[in-house]
């Protein structure tokens, strides 16, 4: 019998070809990206219980780990890519939030104020990003390789329920704990009069970030709650945003 595709248009067959084309394309960037990710979140697991073995402590962890946390946690920016060109099935809104969110913790809160690198909530949240995300880019490695071992799959799905959690706790206590060093230093903030007439106070954008966990939060757990009914118990779940 012939197929679809046999009984077509020349154009309806070109179409096809270039579908197939993007769609090999997209695969192997995919896979090398989530390889490199995995990788990049391995390399930072191996540095921190080094660290940690041969210190004895967690002071100095954040700055002994810091540029490779930078890195991989910016490049993640490029999923926010890929969602919005289609070669993932995800929402832009919801990936954009956690990664900018994250991008946010690391750059503009635990690298510019040095004096709270050594908090336990600074290695909390990143204990708990490092070992979600080397279970999140193995699983979509394994997935694309259509050799996907379920335990991998299990913990992508059960792991954020704690995870997710013990995450927000880290990022809000170490943002808590900035507070008294920007209002004392005025950092990135803009008082008048000035020549824009404008004026900003990151003291209390910091807060209002805080607060803004009470309604973004819940939506990216939820969501994952949905993911998980819909990956291991098979329900077809439809997003409200689909
Ligand atoms: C600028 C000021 C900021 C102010 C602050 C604002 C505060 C906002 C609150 C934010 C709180 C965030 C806290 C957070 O940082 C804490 C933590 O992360 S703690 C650690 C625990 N975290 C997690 O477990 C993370 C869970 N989140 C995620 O996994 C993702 O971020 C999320 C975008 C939510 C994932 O959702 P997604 O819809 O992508 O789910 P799936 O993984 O099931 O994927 C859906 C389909 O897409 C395919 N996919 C996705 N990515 C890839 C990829 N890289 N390669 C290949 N395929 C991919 C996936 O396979 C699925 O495909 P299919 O539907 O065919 O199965």
């Amino acid at each position: 019998m012939a197929s679809g595709e046999e009984d077509g248009t020349v154009e309806e067959k070109e179409t096809n070809n270039k579908k197939r084309t993007k769609g090999a394309i997209a695969t192997a960037w995919l896979t090398f990206y989530n390889i490199a990710m995995t990788a990049g979140w391995l390399v930072l697991a191996v540095a921190m219980v080094r660290y940690y073995l041969q210190k004895g402590t967690h002071k100095g962890l954040y700055r002994n780990i810091a540029r490779t946390l930078k890195f991989f946690q910016t490049f993640a920016l490029l999923e926010v890519g890929h969602c919005a060109i289609g070669i993932v099935r995800t929402s832009v809104i919801v990936t954009g939030v956690q990664v900018c969110s994250r991008i946010f913790m690391v750059w503009f809160v635990t690298n510019s104020i040095r004096q709270i690198q050594n908090e336990e909530s600074v290695i909390l949240f990143v204990v708990v990003w490092t070992i979600t995300e080397i279970t999140r880019y193995s699983f979509y490695t394994f997935n694309l390789l259509n050799h996907l071992p379920y335990f991998i799959k299990w913990a992508r799905y059960n792991m954020f329920i704690v995870m997710y959690p013990l995450g927000v706790i880290g990022e809000l206590l170490t943002i808590h704990a900035s507070l008294p060093y920007v209002r004392r230093s005025g950092m990135y903030s803009l008082r008048l009069p000035n020549k824009y007439n404008v004026s900003f106070d990151y003291y209390y954008f910091l807060i209002i970030a805080m607060l803004s966990y009470i309604p973004l939060f819940p939506q990216l757990y939820f969501h994952m709650l949905r993911q998980r009914r819909r990956v291991l118990h098979g329900e077809i779940v439809v997003d409200k945003e689909e």
